[in-house]
């Protein structure tokens, strides 16, 4: 039985950026057990092939195949001949590198004749050749091949060749792209299938050869139902390696090491998936905390913000300068201390969110399953008697914690802080309930990276990517959220640079939480309390409302109640959205205040450019780097 647990790990060196040195030490640092060669990147490499083939051997991986060997099958003469012998040519060097394994993709040259016997033929013929070099052949059908374009076919010729050295190569995307039928692949016998490649890609409506050029990715990272054709070869015993072989611009850009980690990442959840062997993704309950890592003076800045936004003071932590604010379901931790990760983050990103700490089921589960999916755990010590809260690294460096409802690491605020006695006076009513979404921002070639990270640690649904307009540029806009409403994260990513989402990364030394979402159960009684403790609100431009009521043909009172404070709306069908923004705090994030009627589910993503170009005209100019400033 095919155990994807416990087939060898391989990726193609195509799939990441960097000459080949870099991309094998990449991928043996990830900690994958072969990696197919890819032609041009041997091509490109200054060392011949017995080089090549120490160098994946000193990393302790081995080849798992050298591909493409592309336009073999059924061609008339003498493009039969040139063939063969550049196959033999091939075969040699591959008795250098050290692998047996050649990859041949079907036919695409419009030379090519068809017929499944003449194709068989020359396997067979390929077959007696490669014997004489130690060496296997796989067949892989390319969704765009001239006559053969389906595994089914594929297999038809191997088969028909009948030679031991002459074997099948799947493709979870050729297979998937093309919608084959996945179950005739359980009655292959798994010892004809001499490699199985995985990638995922999004649904796209294209040409298929450049969806599969440009936009493949990690599974786990699409949309294809790849853990489907995992279970297919699961059913044929196949042993052999399972095979990463992504083709996407932004990987090519990305960062080797982050991108081969992501990999190993895609495969273990794979696994999973397929046949569960880690606890269950966690289940997001709620947001516990958000803590900000701030100096005295914008702490106290921060400080006064909150308090107008209806936050109070409510705890002291027992032994660090940190300050707990509360309102309804919310704790907004503010972190003065001078030494410790706070600290550092404080300095490396300037005053922002440096973690969050998520409640969920179990924690010993969450963790379990996050060292499982070789994401970084974090320690810090703790002072005596205080909780030993278990975190790991997130976005930008900065951490996630955990907290559950039960035990121990459910008393985080009778453990860990002191109540502050409430001011004098009536309490005045919680106007906010609780932390409705978490936005970041990141750099562009990252979003799939944490997309992968979220949705293969928590029960985190995906709901489609969407493009918005900037005035600096388009800023893609992912939403995740937890089925029950635990939690909503929106990963944002721009491949212009001056965009706001652009702007935030460059200008703090990464990603980070760019604005949160408070949920309030009545926006207008919010919005009027905020202003009567002097807040203001981002500006919206009229013509926003007289469009508005253009729209959605709203009555002109509630259309002026909007106006009047700030608000923006949505609807869809008959749930409604009503979202406010703060001005930008510190030139680094915004709070936003929404109010959900009808179990709306979005983000005003219709109100995103309005709100995104009032921002841009409150934003600072923006600067030149200094090193061109001193030019
Ligand atoms: O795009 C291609 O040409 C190509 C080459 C080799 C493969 O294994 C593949 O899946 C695609
Ligand atoms: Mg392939």
């Amino acid at each position: 039985m095919t155990n994807p647990a416990t087939n060898p790990t391989s990726i193609a060196t195509v799939s990441l950026s960097g000459d080949l040195a870099e991309k094998l030490q990449a991928i043996a640092a990830a900690g994958f057990d072969a990696v197919e060669v890819f032609e041009n990147d041997f091509l490109t490499f200054d060392g011949g092939p017995r080089e090549v083939g120490r160098m994946v051997a000193d990393l302790g991986m081995r080849i798992s195949a050298f591909q493409p060997f592309r336009d073999f099958e059924g061609m008339p003469e003498p493009l039969r001949a040139r063939g063969f012998a550049r196959a033999e040519r091939k075969f040699a060097i591959m008795n250098e590198l050290g692998t047996d394994l050649m990859l041949i993709c079907s036919n695409v040259s419009p030379q090519a004749l068809g017929g499944i016997d003449r194709a068989a033929a020359d396997f067979h013929e390929l077959g007696e050749l490669a014997g004489r070099f130690g060496v296997r052949v796989g067949y892989e059908a390319l969704a765009w091949g001239r006559h053969v374009n389906d595994y089914r076919d594929a297999w038809e010729i191997v088969r028909r060749a009948d030679h031991e050295r002459i074997g099948l190569i799947l493709d979870s995307f050729h297979t998937l792209a093309r919608q084959s039928p996945l179950s005739p692949i359980a009655s292959i016998p798994g010892d004809r299938i001499f490699l199985v490649q995985l990638a995922d890609a999004p649904k796209l409506d294209m040409d298929v050869l450049s969806w599969s050029r440009h936009f493949r990715c990690f599974p786990g990272q699409g949309d294809l139902a790849v853990a489907e054709f995992m279970r297919a070869v699961a059913q044929t015993g196949y042993a052999g390696p399972l095979s990463h072989e992504i083709f996407n611009d932004q990987f090519r850009a990305g960062s080797a090491r982050r991108l081969a980690t992501d990999g190993i990442r895609s495969l273990i959840a794979l696994a999973d998936q397929a046949e569960p062997h880690l606890p269950a993704r966690a289940t997001v309950l709620d947001v516990e905390f958000i803590e900000f890592a701030l100096d005295e003076d914008t702490a106290a800045d921060l400080a006064r913000l909150l308090a107008a936004l209806g936050f109070r003071h409510t705890g002291q932590h027992v032994s660090k300068a940190v300050a707990r604010w509360s309102q309804g379901g919310i704790n907004l931790l503010l972190n003065t201390e001078t030494d410790g990760f706070a600290q550092s983050h404080a300095i490396m990103h300037g005053p922002g969110a440096c973690a969050i700490c998520l409640r969920v089921d179990d924690v010993d589960q969450a963790m379990t399953r996050a060292l499982g999916l070789k994401i970084q755990s974090f320690e810090q010590a703790v002072g005596p008697g205080e909780l030993h809260i278990p975190a790991i690294r997130g976005v930008g460096g900065s951490l996630i914690y955990f907290t559950q409802p039960s035990g121990e690491l459910g008393q985080i605020w009778e453990r860990d802080f002191a109540a502050v006695a409430p001011a004098a006076g009536a309490p005045s009513p919680a106007r906010l309930a609780r932390v409705d979404h978490i936005s970041q921002s990141m750099d562009y070639e990252e979003m799939l990276s944490w997309l992968l990270f979220y949705t293969s640690l928590f029960a985190l649904e995906r709901i489609p990517q969407l493009a918005i307009a900037d005035p600096a540029g388009l800023v893609e806009s992912r939403p995740l959220v937890s089925p029950e409403g635990g939690v909503r994260f929106v990963l944002n990513g721009s491949q212009a640079t001056r965009t706001l989402s652009s702007r935030f990364v460059s200008e703090h030394f990464g990603s980070g939480v760019q604005h949160i979402a408070f949920s309030a159960p009545d926006i207008f009684a919010a919005v009027q309390a905020m202003r009567e403790a002097g807040l203001s609100f981002l500006a919206i431009p009229e013509n926003y409302y007289d469009d508005l009521e253009a729209r959605h043909g709203l009555d002109p009172a509630f259309i002026d109640r909007l106006r009047d404070h700030h608000i923006l709306y949505d609807r869809d069908g008959e749930a409604e959205f009503l979202q406010v923004y703060t001005h930008v705090f510190a030139q680094r994030f915004f709070f936003e205040i929404v109010e959900r009627r009808g179990g709306y589910a979005g983000f005003g993503a219709v109100n995103a450019p309005v709100r995104l170009a009032a921002q841009a005209r409150e934003a600072r100019p923006v600067t030149m780097p200094r090193s061109l400033r001193e030019l």
